[in-house]
């Protein structure tokens, strides 16, 4: 990491597995990070709604766009964790995930990803582009 405090750029996708980027987000910050994050399909759910909630009452911004550069997540990130999809994923990528993961593929900074690698198995993301550390939950 080498900014102090480290910044974190959380994308959370719209099921559980985002929710969970939710949750985490509110950790890092907890322990002295810095976490931005990116919640582009939000679920109008009373959950989400809370955790969105409670991350902007600790002050943690939400993009209001994805940076298009995977140079640009480079320059603003020391770590990018990938809460997009967990274990209900399944058939080919849509947008605006497509263009999410297009951009991923192409940054240098470490991607943790919350339970699986989003888009395993999927014919566009490929096999394995993302995966740096898989955090279970
Ligand atoms: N018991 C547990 O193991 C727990 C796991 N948790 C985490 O939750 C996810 C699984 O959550 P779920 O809501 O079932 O699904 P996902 O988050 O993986 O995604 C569903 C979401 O994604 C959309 N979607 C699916 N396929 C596509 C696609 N090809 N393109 C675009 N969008 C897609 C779908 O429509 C839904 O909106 C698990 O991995 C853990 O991380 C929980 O924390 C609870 C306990």
């Amino acid at each position: 990491m080498s900014r102090s405090p480290a910044t974190v750029l959380v994308i959370c996708g719209p099921g559980n597995n985002g929710g969970d980027g939710l949750v985490c987000a509110r950790h890092l910050k907890l322990f002295g990070y810095q976490p931005t994050i990116y919640y582009p399909k939000r679920p109008n759910k009373p959950l989400f709604n809370a955790l969105v909630t409670q991350c902007q009452k600790m002050d943690i911004p939400f993009l209001g766009e994805m940076p298009p550069e995977p140079m640009l997540i480079d320059e603003l990130y020391d770590l990018v964790v990938d809460a997009i999809f967990g274990f209900s994923f399944k058939g080919d990528v849509r947008e605006p995930f497509r263009t999410i993961l297009s951009i991923l593929n192409g940054v240098t900074v470490p991607i943790a990803s919350i339970d699986i690698p989003s888009g395993s198995g999927s014919k566009e993301v490929g096999s394995g582009v993302l995966p740096c550390l898989e955090v279970g939950t």
